[in-house]
């Protein structure tokens, strides 16, 4: 150490006066990590978390199985400037002994809802010093001299450049949702067609799917299904573009551009698939009755290892705040500053190049048949976001004359407003990339009829959840529009419900994986339900605590009171 012991103190003394932020494993947190960390003479940083709410916890994998963390952290450099959070390799564990390094305390949180396969973890660091080396420096860096360099001129965009690692999760998460829905709704649909309940007479029962009601329940979700699997895959193929422009040094406009969008769009991506994985898990456990409810049957499980989807990697309700910054951001470069639109390099903003036009049209349809198809949805969907943007924008502005701060008035202007808008365009996004695959010569032609069918269902299901807004703008006028698209609703949920089986034989995991009787792909779900039930461990024993209660048994009468 280069620094006497007097100067190294004087230095953490003057660092006690802030609270930073580190972020363990990957940037944000409920609990802060109230941390100080200085930049040695000889290269090493020191880290500490002052006190037990400075601890990161939640860390995956860092409770009994990791033995390194990529801890966020601010950068502070001997002059006593703070670069911003940057991100740096620490290790926290011995791997041979599995115990602390020392200055670490490290362990698990406890159970939690679901996910208990993996372990979560908690962290404080005291005088931990690791190498120069270890900070991970594409967004800044340290020199020999002990200089900071950066070749970002705005500290916002080295920030979103070190925030960009999360989009990748956000991705992934896109999908794992899509996953848990394709688990629950294949359990659903198959005891649905084989569970039969009442009927037209005394004599005749009917599978319940031949219910309307139990068809709208479940046959959207089913559409939902194929929809936003095709989406995921078309934006994991988007990321992995950036990814390999990443790795190639791209330092191009589009590069960035890509960046941006990817984070616009997986911000979103993850609220849309991760809560409607959620709410179809929930009508899935209810539309299995009682069994739905039996842990054997596996809808328990799936609803609680989806829930954390709509949390870690940013709450939903947060992130989407971070598509519609973007999307409003475009409204005043493009628009009101009278520049031409630009087409955006994922293509999820070309549309907005029409926004006027757009904005004048209203709904035109006026018979069931020109409903049933997607591009009626597609139509209402970009009328729908033009709207809300414009909305939204001249929302903030009315705040902003009100003499709110920035803050406040985005604050104010989250619901109704801009988080619909996040949410109208990724449903906007996912089906008009479903609505090209689905009319794709690519597609063979005797896919393409249920696929269209899918397509027009999850289009018009979605944009039902949007009807008051459709007439608060005028888009809608009269009690035509909204009849129309709910009698195709119930027209594609009926005319898809003969295909339902085979629909998800097709996206069904096997029966081993899939492990639910209730859910398996023969059908016979009583046989395995009963099957089931008899080789459940101790079915058909007395209760562990009968031996107890007879033979320590008090007599009748005798716990009465005394007086
Ligand atoms: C394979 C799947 C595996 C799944 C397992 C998952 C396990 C779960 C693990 C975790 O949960 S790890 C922890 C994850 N933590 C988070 O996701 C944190 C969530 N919070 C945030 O990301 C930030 O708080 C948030 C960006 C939402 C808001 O922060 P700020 O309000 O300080 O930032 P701001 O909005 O001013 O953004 C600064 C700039 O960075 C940009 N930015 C932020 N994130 C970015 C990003 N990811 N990519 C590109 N740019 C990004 C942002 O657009 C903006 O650009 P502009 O200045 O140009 O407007
Ligand atoms: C199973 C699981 C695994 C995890 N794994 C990891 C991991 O490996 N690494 C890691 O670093 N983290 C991990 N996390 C933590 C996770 O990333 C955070 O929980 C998540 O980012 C949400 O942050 P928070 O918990 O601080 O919520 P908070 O930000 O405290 O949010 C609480 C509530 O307040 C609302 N809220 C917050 N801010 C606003 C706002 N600006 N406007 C409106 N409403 C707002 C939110 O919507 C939310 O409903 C994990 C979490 C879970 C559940």
């Amino acid at each position: 150490c280069l620094f006497d012991k007097h100067s190294f103190h004087d230095k953490r003394k003057r660092r006690k006066e802030r609270t930073d932020f580190v972020k363990c494993n990957k940037e944000d947190e409920l609990s802060l990590f109230k941390t100080k960390l200085d930049l040695h003479v000889h290269y090493e940083f020191i880290i500490n978390s002052p006190d037990h709410e400075a601890a990161k916890i939640w860390i995956g994998n860092l409770g009994k199985t990791a033995t390194h963390a990529l801890v966020y952290a601010q950068l502070y450099t001997p002059d006593g400037v703070c670069h911003g959070l940057h991100p740096f390799i620490v290790q926290v564990k011995d791997p041979k002994t599995l115990l602390a390094m020392p200055g670490v305390m490290v362990g698990d949180i406890g159970k939690k809802l679901g996910q208990n396969g993996l372990d979560n973890g908690f962290v404080l660091f005291c005088d931990v010093r690791i190498p120069r080396e270890n900070l991970l420096n594409s967004t800044g860096d340290i020199t020999p001299e002990g200089l900071y360099v950066t070749p970002y001129k705005d500290p916002n965009k080295r920030f979103g450049a070190s925030l960009g690692a999360l989009s990748g999760g956000r991705v992934g998460i896109t999908r794992m949702s899509v996953i848990n829905l394709k688990l629950a709704i294949s359990i659903a649909i198959r005891y649905s067609a084989a569970r039969k309940q009442f009927g037209p007479s005394e004599e005749e029962e009917i599978p319940v799917l031949e219910y309307q009601l139990q068809q709208w329940r479940l046959i959207p979700y089913l559409a939902a299904i194929f929809a936003l699997d095709y989406f995921s895959k078309s934006l994991f193929i988007n990321f992995l573009e950036f990814q390999i422009g990443l790795m190639m040094k791209d330092n191009s406009d589009r590069q960035a551009e890509i960046g941006r969008e990817i984070h616009a769009l997986s911000c979103a991506s993850k609220p849309l698939s991760s809560w409607t994985a959620q709410q179809a898990v929930q009508e899935c456990r209810e539309a299995c009755g009682g069994h739905g409810y039996l842990t054997m049957n596996r809808i328990g499980d799936i609803r609680n290892d989806n829930d954390p989807n709509c949390t870690y990697e940013g709450d939903n309700n947060v992130i989407l705040q971070q598509t519609s910054n973007y999307l409003l951001t475009w409204i005043m470069l493009y628009l009101f500053s009278g520049k031409s639109t630009n087409e955006s390099p994922l293509g999820s903003l070309n549309f907005l190049g029409d926004f006027h036009t757009i904005l004048s049209k209203v709904f035109e349809v006026t018979v069931e048949d020109e409903c049933l198809d997607s591009s009626v949805p597609l139509l209402a969907y970009k009328w729908l976001v033009c709207y809300l943007l414009q909305e939204s924008y001249l929302k903030i502005q009315q705040e902003k004359q009100m003499g709110k701060s920035d803050f406040e008035a985005k604050n104010n202007s989250q619901v109704y407003y801009c988080h619909t808008l996040a949410i109208a365009y990724i449903e906007l996004t996912a089906l008009q990339r479903f609505h090209d695959f689905t009319h794709d010569s690519s597609v063979p032609h005797g896919l393409q009829t249920v696929l269209k069918k899918l397509c027009a269902l999850y289009g018009l299901w979605s944009l039902s959840k949007h009807i008051a807004v459709l007439y608060q703008g005028g888009y809608f006028c009269g009690k035509k529009c909204t009849e129309l698209i709910q009698s195709s609703i119930l027209t594609l949920c009926s005319q898809l419900k003969n295909d339902a089986v085979s629909l998800v034989d097709t996206i069904a995991p096997s029966d081993f994986i899939l492990n639910s009787p209730i859910g398996k792909g023969d059908g016979e779900i009583y046989k395995n339900l009963w099957s089931a039930i008899l080789q459940g461990k101790g079915a058909l024993e007395r209760p562990s605590w009968w031996m107890t209660f007879s033979s320590d048994k008090p007599l009748v009468g005798s716990l009465r009171g005394k007086l």
